[in-house]
């Protein structure tokens, strides 16, 4: 049986000897009896090639930055035939697996077999002529999966065949599927050939719902919420709506909003984007962002009103009035973060666009969330119903949160040391990231009761500092009272 290699060099021979006439032929006729001939000649090539080519680029977009998902579909069909029949291998460690996952190596070629039709795929990828030496890949390398097939096998193939290929990779896609955490910040990198939209590495946070120290009854509501969310395809057609949720969390630093996300991810198996806003050039650049995320995906936007200015006029105003009082330092980081808030040029109405205009209603199985420790500086358009569907409060740190650290931390469900705890955690606020902190044991001995006294000696301290500054606060509206009179 000839290969494709031996065939093709029987067809570079006759293409070869017609190359050779046209040029002789050229320099002898006319120009427009050269156009005609050459118009000729590529109908005669074609109809001398038996045979047909579909590309499947890896990257698409105008600008050719975003994954192609038929491109991944394919090399997912493809990987396990790659490591029976291919005879130069690409080798990678893939996490979570314990054996090496093999793919084609580039310009290599297999062959596949469907229902009788023989077709060869093979992997390729443009290089692009750079004028500048280079120790790295190029920016604009990409690769391709090429598959020929006879034309008599053209119906089979585009009507049948690509379906099952398609089919089976998505599936494929699906069974080895892991969280990836996606950043668009991560490729702003030094390295021009690593530019993308986003830059993505595996998401391997330990965190659950589990290991969630809140009040087990709102935990409960939240998990339902995701979960009938994430169930609800024919609910929200039924209903007219794009197939989204907005999340808006918010709370003092260290109450659980990021771990929050995390759990959130894990439970659905949805990919997370982390969204950098500040990083973001213009609105334009959002809407391209935002158009290539994947389906069942959670977009974060961390810290909103630090993202941006999104509080418009208000927040400046009350910068000028402050500076009198400030810091040197503190002032110059401030200025900084101002600075990079003005190179990005996203908008308020650009963001609320994204969020709920037409560029929300391209995918689906999306979910949002803003997080924030200064929930009353946000603009209430940005977090009103139906754009951030569900505000969830986090917040200090409760007995019923302390009894999920101690179970995890130091397997504990009681102690005699818990009626202290108890006591002391409703009178302070504590953050459950202090509390975590104090019950972490310091020692290979892991005793549980020095961690529960350090704890106990923290509430206290708290407690005592709380009080002195509410002694202070009380004294000094005292004096002002007195002042006034
Ligand atoms: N509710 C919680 N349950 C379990 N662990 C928590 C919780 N809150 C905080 N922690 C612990 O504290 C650490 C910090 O929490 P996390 O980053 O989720 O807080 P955050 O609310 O996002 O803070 P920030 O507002 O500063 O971003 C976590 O790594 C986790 O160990
Ligand atoms: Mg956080």
């Amino acid at each position: 049986m000839s290969s494709m290699g031996e065939i093709w060099m029987g067809m570079g021979t006759l293409m070869g000897g017609i190359m050779f006439a046209y040029t002789m032929i050229q320099q002898f006729v006319p120009r427009h009896v050269a156009d005609y001939l050459s118009a000729y000649m590529h109908r005669t090539m074609a109809f001398a090639n038996p045979y047909m080519e579909i590309s499947f680029d890896e990257f698409t977009g105008v600008e050719r930055l975003k994954l192609s998902q038929a491109y991944s579909a394919v090399e997912a069909y493809l990987g396990p035939k790659s490591s029976k029949l291919a005879k130069r291998l690409k080798a990678q460690i893939v996490k979570g697996h314990k054996d090496l996952a093999f793919s084609m190596d580039d310009y290599e070629e297999i062959i596949d077999d469907f229902q009788g039709v023989k077709i060869w795929w093979s992997m390729g990828k443009t290089i692009p002529e750079t004028k500048s030496f280079s120790y790295y890949p190029s920016a604009t390398e990409k690769r391709h999966l090429r598959l020929k097939f006879h034309r008599r096998h053209r119906e089979t193939v585009t009507k049948s065949y690509l379906k099952h290929v398609i089919k089976v990779g998505k599936a494929s896609m699906i069974e080895n599927r892991h969280i990836r955490l996606y950043s668009n910040n991560a490729n702003q990198g030094y390295y021009e050939y690593k530019k993308t939209l986003w830059g993505h590495v595996e998401f391997e946070h330990p965190v659950t719902f589990d290991h969630l120290a809140m009040d087990p009854v709102k935990k409960q509501e939240i998990i339902d919420d995701l979960v009938t969310f994430s169930m609800s395809r024919d609910y929200y057609m039924k209903i007219g709506k794009p197939w989204k949720r907005g999340y808006l969390l918010y709370g003092p630093p260290g109450t659980g909003k990021s771990s929050m996300i995390a759990a959130m991810a894990k439970l659905l198996n949805y990919d997370i984007y982390d969204l950098e806003l500040t990083a973001v050039k213009d609105n334009s650049e959002l809407k391209k962002l935002l158009q290539d995320t994947s389906n069942k995906s959670i977009t974060v936007i961390e810290d909103v009103d630090c993202s941006l200015d999104l509080t418009g006029k208000r927040k400046k105003k009350k910068k000028k009035d402050d500076k009198e009082e400030k810091d040197p330092i503190k002032e110059k980081a401030d200025d900084e973060e101002e600075e990079s808030k003005q190179d990005s040029k996203v908008t308020l109405s650009g963001l609320l666009n994204v969020i709920d205009g037409l560029w929300s209603a391209c995918g689906k199985e999306r979910i949002i969330v803003f997080t924030t420790n200064y929930v009353e500086k946000l603009d209430p358009a940005l977090i009103r119903r139906g754009r951030m569907d569900k505000h969830i409060e986090m917040s200090y740190c409760c007995f019923e949160g302390f009894k999920v650290f101690a179970k995890n931390y130091l397997d504990l469900e009681s102690h005699e040391l818990f009626d202290t705890v108890r006591r002391l955690i409703v009178e302070v606020k504590v953050s459950p990231a202090d509390v975590a902190e104090n019950l972490m044991p310091k020692t290979m001995k892991r005793d549980s009761r020095v961690c529960l006294q350090n704890l106990i000696k923290t509430l206290e301290k708290i407690k005592e500092d709380e009080k002195l500054i509410a002694e202070e606060e009380s004294k000094k509206k005292e004096n002002d009272g007195l002042v006034m009179e």
